[in-house]
């Protein structure tokens, strides 16, 4: 194999709308693709045996881990196996990711003897993933947090789906036959990356979840319906990837490269608005919320899936006016904005607003209404299942965002839902977002356990980008 440095580096992610629903192929995940991006770069490594892959964190303590690829001499694949040093931990995910990549990655080389030259892999996560310490001047990027990954506040950006989607594009780039490295910005080749990725992650969490993050990571905000979970099934053997790459390496590169059945349609957020995301510090998501929506699903049939339906009705609808909305930015430019800056001035429901004759107002009430009925069958789902999808705490301090702060059109909880977030629809201006964290700074957040917790406004935005190759060098100056 030839080796060419490289970097890239992938967007974290919102469900806006979709939550549970997108578990099944029939109904839409509506995600962005957030401006908090994590970014992998490789290097070649010196002084080491050939095939050593060290990887690291810099902004974490203990955060190294190395591993030794051998290539298998009873037939196809390689052994990929941790190298253990002191104070080293395990990292499932980037263990997975390069025991995915490098089985993938012989089976195109099958045609001469080949071997993995020896590198260095960086990870570097932009702040937003993990809750910063308070600081009077702006925290550096890349923040060295100096405690383990373990003990780091995750703030549910979905680290691991940007993490195995940026290793994935890396080694894909840094490995190569002939030195040319993987064009990553080709639809077959993102459409690679993301079979893999999607792979090496649902093997790496032990559950095959709908993929919607990893759909993110690599192709950016869009309107997703998953992948077939029978794809996967027969990777599901850790035991076979470990120790049978003979068998596991074939199986995975052709499933890897067919054709998966999953769909992304791009999508971004209307002009002259945005997300704003809320990290609720006393935040606690529930576990097995998944597993109970499902199992309520199960037992309640028809009654579950006309709520279902109706959601996606709902969901759709969202959609289809985001679409209005752009489309009335283009066509009724003077009257998109001066609407916009009227709300930015304005508190919910909007009906204050003059010129009620305008197409754009009467579709920002429609949205606004939208959102509020989509919450609605949101809550009833959760009170049938028995699940706090949006549990009360979440309703008061989403209807008073809604309600008491100028220019926010809605907010939901995003994905499962939950205490731990709020994602939130706003027009896209400063003097909004201080008005936000001014009705923000004395609110006091009930959590679960009857405590009390802040919210903290993030500075994570939508940004609609997938998967970027990035400049090396911006790291080196760092
Ligand atoms: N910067 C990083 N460097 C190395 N590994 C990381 C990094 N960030 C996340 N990880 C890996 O991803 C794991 C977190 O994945 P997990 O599925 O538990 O959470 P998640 O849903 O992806 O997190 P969130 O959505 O809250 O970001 C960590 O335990 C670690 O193994
Ligand atoms: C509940 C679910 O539909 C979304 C989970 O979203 P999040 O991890 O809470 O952002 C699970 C999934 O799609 O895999």
């Amino acid at each position: 194999m030839h080796l060419t440095p490289s970097a890239v580096s992938s967007p974290g992610k919102v469900l806006l709308a979709g939550g549970y629903l997108v578990l099944d192929r029939a109904y839409s995940g509506l995600v962005f693709a957030l401006s908090s991006r994590i970014h992998v770069t490789s290097a070649p490594l010196k002084d080491h045996p050939e095939g050593t892959i060290s990887v690291e964190s810099p902004q974490f303590k203990n955060a190294h881990w190395a591993y030794q690829i051998n290539k298998n001499l009873d037939g196809a694949g390689v052994v990929v196996a941790q190298v253990e040093h002191e104070g080293s931990s395990e990292n499932t995910f980037v263990e997975t990711t390069i025991r995915y990549c490098l089985n993938y990655l012989s089976m195109m080389q099958q045609d001469a003897p080949y071997f993995f030259p020896s590198i260095k892999l960086t990870i570097l996560a932009d702040n937003d993933y993990y809750s910063q310490p308070k600081s009077a001047t702006p925290l550096p990027r890349f923040n060295k947090l100096g405690v383990p990954i373990f003990e780091a506040h995750k703030t549910g950006l979905g680290s691991s789906a940007a993490l195995v989607t940026s290793l994935t594009a890396c080694l894909l780039s840094t490995y190569s036959k002939d030195g040319t490295p993987l064009e990553l910005t080709s639809e077959k080749n993102l459409k690679l990356v993301h079979n893999l990725a999607q792979a090496s992650h649902c093997a790496a969490q032990g559950k095959i979840g709908s993929g919607f993050d990893v759909a993110a990571a690599v192709f950016g905000s869009c309107v997703y319906h998953r992948f077939s979970p029978a794809l996967l099934e027969p990777l599901q053997s850790t035991e076979e990837a470990e120790h049978d790459p003979n068998h596991f390496a074939p199986k995975l590169a052709a499933i890897v490269l067919s054709n998966w059945d999953y769909s992304v349609k791009k999508t971004k957020v209307p002009p002259g608005l945005r997300v704003v995301m809320g990290d609720v510090d006393c935040g606690s998501s529930t576990p097995g919320m998944v597993r109970h929506v499902l199992a309520w699903r199960k037992e309640k049939g028809q009654v579950a899936n006309a709520i279902w339906d109706s959601i996606e009705e709902q969901n759709q609808g969202l959609i289809n006016m985001f679409a209005e909305l752009s489309l009335a930015a283009d066509e009724e430019q003077d009257d998109y904005i001066t609407t916009l800056h009227t709300l930015a001035v304005t508190k919910g429901p909007f009906n204050a607003v003059q010129g009620s004759g305008n197409v754009v107002i009467q579709v920002l009430r429609q949205l606004r209404n939208k959102i509020l009925s989509i919450r609605k069958s949101i809550r009833d789902m959760g009170e049938a299942a028995g699940v706090p999808i949006e549990p009360p705490s979440q309703t008061k301090l989403l209807d008073y965002l809604s309600d008491e702060c100028s220019g926010v059109v809605g907010g939901v909880v995003p994905g499962a839902g939950g205490y731990d977030a709020v994602a939130l629809l706003v027009v896209d201006n400063e003097d909004v977002i201080n008005g936000i964290k001014e009705k923000l700074k004395d609110y006091k957040f009930e959590g679960e356990q009857g405590d009390q917790g802040r919210v903290e406004i993030m500075g994570a935005r939508e940004e609609h980008v997938g998967l970027k190759v990035e400049d090396r060098e911006q790291y080196e100056l760092l």
